[in-house]
């Protein structure tokens, strides 16, 4: 297999400009099941990150305390259920310790035939889903995936091979794999391999991961059109959004003179990067 490295180039046919026929429903409508009373913050990081990605509406699922610090931070956000066109699950989630109310909240999202984006305490859902699916796991997170699927393999594997076994969990799980790092690999079923360098080891902050996952979460919702005739899509949204991530953290950490930067200054750096992308 080859991993080709994902360019700014690359990342531009998957940043859809509103149109003079664009509404807040066609822009494309991100339902978030993030967070828990232990992470809010979680849920307020990708939350931020979607809108700021571009999505048309955020709509915010989870526990009252972390509702309210949603939209303490972002009141454009909607706590009603209803449409959505892509879903953002498990960031800031324990899944050891999901709620009834939570649970039937994540299944009924899995089985929706929306594509999803599954993060952190969603990952173990993987192989309930009904419609394209991406894993955003991080080395330790993979490593416990495939374990619990009696594919054994330890952080140290991972680390040491982690297109292989990013490759194979595309495989044995039917899903597009971002795995995180300094590099991000992404694969897909099909076997696109996409490298997306990280311009910056500022983005090692607690939080970008979630921040990644509002990114990603947004391009879905963007473009559900085409992922709707095309699963393959999603590894390509899944490198744009790695991509758009890593420039965006070079971005702020440029303001700070290449000091350090925290996760929502990657966020309030997403409209530049984006911006830029469109003017090419
Ligand atoms: N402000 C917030 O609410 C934040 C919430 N977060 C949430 O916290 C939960 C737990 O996150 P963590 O995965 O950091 O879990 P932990 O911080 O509990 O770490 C679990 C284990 O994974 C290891 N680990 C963490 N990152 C790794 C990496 N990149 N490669 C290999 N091993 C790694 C750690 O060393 C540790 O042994 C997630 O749901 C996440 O979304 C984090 O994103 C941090 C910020
Ligand atoms: N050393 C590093 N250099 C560059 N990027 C990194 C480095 N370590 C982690 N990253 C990136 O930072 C993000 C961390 O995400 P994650 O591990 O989920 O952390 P958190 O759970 O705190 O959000 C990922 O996008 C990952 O690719």
């Amino acid at each position: 297999m080859s991993w080709r490295e994902w360019t700014a180039a690359d990342c531009i046919e998957w940043i859809a400009p509103p149109t003079t026929d664009d509404d807040k429903y066609s822009r494309g409508v991100l339902g978030v099941i993030t967070g828990s009373p232990d992470y809010p913050g979680a849920a307020v990081l990708g939350v931020e990150a979607a809108w700021r990605a571009g999505a048309g509406m955020v709509r915010y699922s989870g526990p009252r305390p972390v509702r309210t610090a949603v939209l303490a931070q972002r009141p454009e956000t909607v706590t009603v259920s209803g449409r959505v066109q892509g879903w953002l699950v498990g960031s800031g989630i324990d899944p050891r310790r999901r709620s009834f109310v939570l649970q039937g909240d994540l299944q009924r999202a899995l089985a929706s035939r929306v594509p999803v984006v599954l993060d952190a305490g969603g990952l173990d859902l993987v192989g309930t889903h009904t419609a394209p699916t991406v894993i955003t796991p991080h080395a330790r997170e993979l490593a416990n995936l495939l374990t619990a699927r009696e594919l054994d393999a330890s952080v140290v594997d991972v680390r040491a091979d982690p297109a292989a076994w990013a490759e194979r969990a595309a495989r044995e799980l039917g899903v597009a794999v971002l795995l995180k790092g300094a590099v991000t690999r992404i694969v897909d079923p099909d076997r696109d391999a996409y490298v997306v360098t990280a311009p910056t080891h500022r983005l090692a902050t607690a939080g970008s991961g979630d921040i990644l996952g509002g990114i990603l979460g947004a391009l879905v919702a963007t473009n559900h059109d085409a992922l709707a005739v095309d699963a393959e899509v999603l590894a390509k949204l899944a490198a744009t959004a790695a991509w758009v991530h890593g420039e965006a953290a070079r971005r702020a950490s440029g303001v700070v003179g290449g000091g350090p930067i925290v996760a929502l200054d990657i966020a309030a750096a997403l409209p530049g990067v984006i911006g830029s992308l469109l003017t090419r």
